[in-house]
């Protein structure tokens, strides 16, 4: 059996991803490159509006020929589009740089000169979820998506992580996929398509894995045009209904089984807590449960087996189990990855994406020029503190200041939790429509110190 790939990771934030791109300054154009070759490959994703009926690839030909015109600097972001361009503002919603943050850490900066763009250009599919109801209507066995879907949209981008976490995801996951389009021969190389998330309850790993299937039915819809997310509700699948599990599964295979037959589709199947399963198998095992749990377990077992076998399925899975999980299926998962609460940076981004949020939508005022308002991303922060210039930089900074001890105030607390702390502070405020920042940023320390206590309860 091949060693897995282990990925332990401890959540320290990606670069930050709202810098806008912008022009080269002619006043100091870069050398040119030594060598052609070395070019970096970097992903413009290009969103279409609802209403395009445009050509995907009339769309890629302008947004290439676009590209080549401007010096841009490649930097994670949005890039405006051209205005002298009919095709483009008829039919293009957004074009976003992506995934240049592990190159840029490394080499400052990327000039237009460096890269090959790869365009991307998709529609966001808009039917939302396609839920299975069981016999008696009540439990729903698995939910199906459409991908690219509009309910995953800029989830990839708001999950923060240890750079290079999603980085590894995606290129593991894209070098199964490639592997298999070539007809790699599996007795001579063995890879597989089986992916574990495992952590603490609340780290992102459902959400990372929608937004890993959603990323990947951008990069890969020239060769699978189509692209589905089966969602098994492992829990609704023990129910106590037994009888019924059986039927479940049977229904919810045939269903994947015929996806997977036709091979311009792309399949991504999303197992949640998989421990249940072991779990429900142990418990069979003693006694406690009904014997048909281990029926419906080996089931699904085996019909996962028997699924990995097909070259357009990605099988992602979560844990809240950190220890070894005792499923047979799981172990030949070539992809494990620790994902663990946010570390001290982590917790600054996502509560700094936060408080970005309620600038935006004017629910933070009062303050500053609000409307263009940047908060600082945790490096910038740490090369400002020496030399605030202005007035207005250093309440900017004090602000910043602030939100960073929350951030410490807030370890220990999982990424589901501080998402949700804006939130419950501006319920705590004692005056919310006059939302002065400092004040609100008090409120959520105090509600971040009351989560705190309750966690420790
Ligand atoms: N590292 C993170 N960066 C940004 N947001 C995060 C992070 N971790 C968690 N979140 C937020 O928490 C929400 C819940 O995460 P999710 O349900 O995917 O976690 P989980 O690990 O699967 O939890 P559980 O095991 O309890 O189901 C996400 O939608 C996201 O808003």
């Amino acid at each position: 059996m091949s060693t897995p790939m282990e990925i332990s990771v401890n959540n320290p934030p990606d670069a930050d991803v709202s810098v806008q791109n912008g022009d080269v300054p002619h006043s100091a154009p870069p050398p040119p490159p030594a060598v052609s070759d070395d070019k970096v490959l970097v992903s413009v994703e290009v969103c279409l509006k609802p209403s395009s009926t445009a050509r995907v690839e009339d769309i890629r030909l302008a947004v290439e020929r676009m590209l080549e015109k401007r010096s841009l600097s490649y930097i994670d972001g949005p890039i405006a589009l051209p205005l002298d361009d009919p095709l483009l503002q008829e039919n293009v919603q957004r074009i976003h740089i992506c995934d240049t943050d592990e190159w840029v850490q490394n080499h400052d900066v990327l000039l237009f000169w460096q890269v090959k763009p790869v365009v991307h250009v998709f529609q966001l599919s808009e039917e939302g979820p396609c839920e299975d109801l069981s016999a008696d209507g009540q439990l729903s066995s698995f939910n199906e998506w459409i991908l690219p879907a509009k309910e995953f949209d800029g989830m990839w981008e708001s999950l923060i992580y240890e750079s290079g976490l999603k980085q590894r995801l995606l290129r593991y996951a894209a070098s199964a996929l490639l592997f298999t389009e070539k007809g790699v021969n599996p007795f001579l190389v063995s890879w597989n398509r089986i992916v574990l998330l495992h952590g603490p309850p609340g780290t992102g790993k459902t959400s990372l894995c929608k937004a890993l299937a959603q990323k990947l039915s951008i990069r890969f819809n020239s060769r699978y045009p189509q692209c589905q997310l089966v969602e098994v509700n492992a829990h609704s699948l023990f129910s106590k209904w037994f009888s019924e599990s059986g039927k479940l599964v049977a229904n919810l295979f045939q269903k994947v089984q015929e996806m997977v037959e036709e091979e311009n589709n792309l399949v991504f199947v999303l197992i949640d807590e998989v421990e249940s399963l072991a779990a429900a198998r142990k418990a069979a095992l003693s006694g406690s449960e009904p014997s048909d749990s281990i029926r419906v377990v080996n089931a699904l077992l085996t019909q996962m087996d028997k699924l990995k076998s097909a070259p357009n399925v990605i099988i992602l899975t979560t844990s809240n189990i950190t220890a070894a999980i005792d499923i047979a299926f799981i172990d030949r998962a070539d992809i494990k990855a620790y994902v663990g609460p946010p570390t001290l940076q982590a917790r600054y981004e996502i509560l700094r994406t936060c408080l970005q949020e309620l600038i935006r939508t004017g629910i933070l005022s009062n303050f500053l020029d609000s409307n263009h308002l940047m908060l600082p991303n945790y490096c910038s922060l740490k090369e400002q503190v020496n030399m605030p210039e202005s007035q207005e930089a250093r309440t900017l900074l004090h602000l910043c200041k602030q939100l960073l001890a929350t951030a410490e105030a807030c370890e220990g607390l999982s990424g589901r939790t501080l998402r949700k702390l804006p939130f419950l502070a501006h319920a705590a405020l004692s005056n919310p429509y006059s939302c002065d920042p400092t004040k609100f940023l008090c409120t959520m320390m105090d509600t971040a110190k009351v989560q705190h206590s309750e966690l420790l309860d």
